[in-house]
């Protein structure tokens, strides 16, 4: 397993330019199990998700090309409507091939998720709404059936904001049979960019950007060209790791409006922020004040992004609250930042971080995605080296992160097994 070594204390310096969107990505390249026409997709990036999406989708018939950032994916050979255990274990979005196929293909059979790291995470909204569709799903062995002649529109209402179920459903509606309204939706940019994928591919849906999204079902879809939006997590990271770190970096390739509520906390911490169409500059020198911050569903300050606050907060002047209201359990980073001398307590769904004057570097744990990041912006900040096991969560999410750091003056290697550095 490869682990990173970053040795704190640098001033970040220079350009950054951020990749397109995980989270965008994999329900846009589940979009190409509709249609018998291909997918031109570009902005994907360069990551383990992305690889565990491709093989899923090409062990099901799609064939896929790819030229660096641009994929083509052709599913006109779909014979196999099957999402084995094995590759659903390691990606939870994998569920996101349920709602196409049972509506192209009448049939889907997806191994139940399970729960991960930072929480159970069910997907009963994703059943109920196909469910409420005309699907007739069932149970068996761990795995969901789900058998529908032809999905009928129906009224949805989710029991709570659901980014994945949103899309899933999404993707399911635009081939039903009538009008299908989707009450509650997530609005998360993620879902707005999959919904004009949709449109591109002759999709009618209004309320897009909106929690009332209407499908108007099409017979079928055609292929489509499409440009996957920037990852706000990345962005995000980057700007946390400048303010935790101190520096000045610009961000290119990036939606500031998708990252309103971090710029304000990062504002109210004494880091400065300017931004353009798709830029942004993040600068800091000087001590970190104490911000508090709840998360929720977008536009408010996304759970994806709290770990690398946290981290943040960990070196500023003051105590700062951090309230998680999404996952039951995002607080695992906590005892890996406390082993690298932050001052964290949590009480249930709340964590208090007394600010500390600095960190010091030590061997510590990626236990999830977004964790991982945390640890890498503590790092970035930690007297002397910081190992960082377990990096392949980090992998999963973040394309090249180490050369990008370095990229700005940080010091950071990648060791891999067998010893070697890059
Ligand atoms: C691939 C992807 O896009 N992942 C993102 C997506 O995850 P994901 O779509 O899995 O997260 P959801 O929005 O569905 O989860 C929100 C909450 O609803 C609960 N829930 C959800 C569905 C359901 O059927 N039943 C249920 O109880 C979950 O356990 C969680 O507590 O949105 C999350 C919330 O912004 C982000 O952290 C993830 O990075
Ligand atoms: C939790 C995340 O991803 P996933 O839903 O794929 O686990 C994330 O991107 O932070």
């Amino acid at each position: 397993m490869d682990k990173l070594c970053i040795v704190g204390g640098r001033r970040l310096e220079g350009e950054i330019v951020v990749s397109g969107a995980k989270n965008a990505a994999l329900p846009i390249l589940c979009a190409s199990l509709l249609s018998a026409e291909p997918l031109r997709l570009s902005n994907v990036p360069d990551l383990r998700d992305v690889g565990t999406m491709l093989c899923l989708l090409e062990q099901m018939g799609v064939t896929v090309t790819r030229d660096g950032n641009v994929l083509v994916l052709d599913g006109s050979r779909v014979d196999n409507p099957v999402a084995p255990y094995e590759l659903v274990k390691t990606m939870r979005a994998s569920i996101l091939v349920l709602g196409p196929l049972l509506a192209r293909f009448g049939h889907a059979r997806v191994s139940l998720p399970g729960g991960c790291a930072i929480g159970a995470r069910p997907v009963d909204q994703h059943i109920k709404g196909l469910q409420a569709m005309g699907a007739e799903i069932s149970i068996e062995h761990g795995y969901i059936e789900a058998r529908a002649p032809r999905l009928k529109g129906a009224l949805v209402v989710t029991d709570m904001i659901t980014v994945t179920g949103t899309e899933n459903l999404l993707m399911a509606a635009a081939l039903a049979d009538g009008e299908t309204v989707l009450e509650n939706a997530a609005r998360e940019p993620e879902v707005t960019d999959l919904a004009q994928l949709l449109v591109a591919m002759g999709a009618r849906i209004d309320g897009i950007g909106t929690d009332r999204l209407v499908v108007h079902g099409v017979e079928r879809l055609n292929g489509a060209e499409h440009s996957v939006i920037p990852d706000r997590i990345e962005a995000g990271t980057f700007l946390c790791a400048v303010g935790a770190a101190g520096g000045d970096v610009t961000l290119r390739r990036v939606l500031p409006g998708h990252l309103d509520a971090v710029v304000e906390k990062l504002r109210e911490a004494g880091v400065t922020v300017e931004s353009g169409e798709d830029w942004m500059r993040v600068a800091m020198s000087g001590r970190l004040k104490a911000a508090s911050l709840r998360t929720s569903e977008f536009p408010a300050f996304p759970t994806d992004m709290q770990a690398q606050f946290m981290a943040l907060a960990c070196v500023a002047e003051g105590a700062s609250q951090v309230v998680e209201t999404i996952f039951e359990n995002r607080f695992m980073h906590v005892q890996e930042l406390n082993r690298l001398g932050a001052n964290i307590s949590v009480d249930g769904n709340t964590a208090l971080v007394t600010g500390v004057e600095r960190l010091s570097g030590a061997t510590v744990m990626a236990t999830d995605l977004r964790a991982s990041a945390s640890l890498v912006v503590a790092g970035l900040v930690a007297d002397g080296e910081t190992f960082i096991d377990r990096i392949y969560h980090l992998d999963r999410g973040y394309d090249r992160i180490e050369d990008k750091l370095r990229g700005v003056g940080a010091n950071v290697r990648r060791i891999s097994e067998a010893g070697e550095e890059a």
